[in-house]
């Protein structure tokens, strides 16, 4: 039976003949019913952080020597100072989450460890979450849903224009709309599949700048979607022309802070900003005076820059105290059967790492700049 640690103090190296043909595996994040297909494994010793907090980096540091393969969330960083304090053992990172930043990859190509994670399965969840903040941003659900937990609701003088924001679909009487992502990959396209349904007329999006044109790809989602246009722009025109902008684009030193203030000022003041990426990709400070000022109607943000920081997200924070900006804990994809799911190929794509097998779903990070 493998040994599931009932504290959050350092493990002793075990010395064994029986530990030692066992492999280790450290956990940071509870994979709850996927657990079991760990701890049950005789050839498995999971050594796990039981707290309900984040995990203690310094946890993780004492834990790891001798470890063959760790899950992680992407809360963890997976640095050059954690696989030195894991030796040459570690074979595998699992990560429970399809975005990968907190891992670096130079070091994992360096010692030539795998790395699993959890794309495709978490899209359509991701999409559904997306258009929801899309929907609660451009109606006014923050405030109003505010109002009536603050008990406003009995002195409501009802007017037509009370709570009125930005209509979402398409009317008779306002006939076109226009999306926009930063970011244009399979969570992109499955919210874009969504949107069809409210009548949007114009998808534009911004291309990573090394990618080939997709003119056959734009070609098929017009046609499917029966859209008046898929197109590539520049950033300029994909601040200008949007009417709701969905953020998708991965983290990481190429998008960071790419939509500031200068962005921003271009957006229409009627434009809603759906941020489900990563918060690194927006400037905090200029969304919130974007938002004081007018620039634009509102935000649906699911990450904030500042999630990763000390202290994370406060109810000070200048985006919470916004009124037409609804935050979300980063739960994009916590819907229970997706992150069963989840749960399940974390612990599958590690169990496969330490036996030196194929992983079901592993980052090809070998094209991936460090
Ligand atoms: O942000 C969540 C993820 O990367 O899955």
């Amino acid at each position: 039976m493998s040994r599931v640690s009932g504290t959050n103090e350092p493990i002793p190296a075990q010395s064994t003949a029986a530990s030692s043909r066992r492999h280790k595996i450290v956990v940071c994040k509870d994979l709850g019913p996927a657990m079991p297909l760990l701890t049950q494994r005789p050839d498995i010793e999971v050594v796990n952080w039981t707290e309900e907090r984040r995990c203690d980096r310094a946890w993780l540091l004492q834990n790891i020597s001798g470890a063959s393969g760790l899950v992680v969330c992407f809360q963890d960083i997976i640095d050059r100072e954690l696989v030195d304090a894991a030796g040459p053992n570690l074979r595998v990172v699992s990560t429970i989450s399809v975005g990968y930043e907190h891992i670096a990859l130079d070091v994992m190509a360096e010692r030539k460890i795998q790395v699993g994670y959890t794309p495709d399965i978490l899209t359509d969840a991701v999409a559904d979450s997306a258009v929801m903040l899309a929907l609660m941003a451009t109606r006014a659900a923050g405030q109003s849903y505010t109002f009536v937990k603050n008990n406003q609701w009995p002195s409501f003088n009802w007017t037509p224009f009370a709570f009125c924001g930005p209509q979402l679909s398409t009317t008779s009487f306002s006939p076109t709309r226009t999306v926009g992502f930063l970011g244009f990959g399979r969570i992109a396209h499955a919210v874009l599949a969504r949107l069809a349904a409210f009548g949007i007329t114009h998808c534009i999006y911004s291309p990573r700048p090394e990618a080939a044109p997709q003119t056959e790809r734009d070609a098929h989602l017009q046609t499917k979607h029966n859209l008046t246009e898929v197109a590539p722009v520049d950033l300029p025109a994909l601040a200008a022309r949007s009417d709701v902008l969905f953020i998708l684009a991965p983290g990481g030193p190429a998008t960071h802070h790419l939509i500031d203030a200068a962005f921003l000022r271009q957006m229409k003041p009627s434009s809603v900003l759906v941020n489900n990426g990563r918060g690194s990709v927006v400037d905090s400070i200029a969304l919130a005076q974007a938002l004081k000022e007018g620039w634009i109607w509102g935000a649906g943000l699911d990450v904030v820059d500042e999630e990763a920081i000390p202290g994370g997200v406060t109810a000070e924070h200048p985006l919470v105290c916004e009124p037409r900006c609804v935050v979300l804990p980063h739960i994009g994809s916590a819907a229970q059967e997706t992150r069963e799911e989840m749960a399940r190929l974390t612990a599958r794509n590690v169990i496969a790492g330490v036996l030196g097998e194929e992983l079901p779903v592993a980052l090809d990070y070998s094209h991936l700049g460090s």
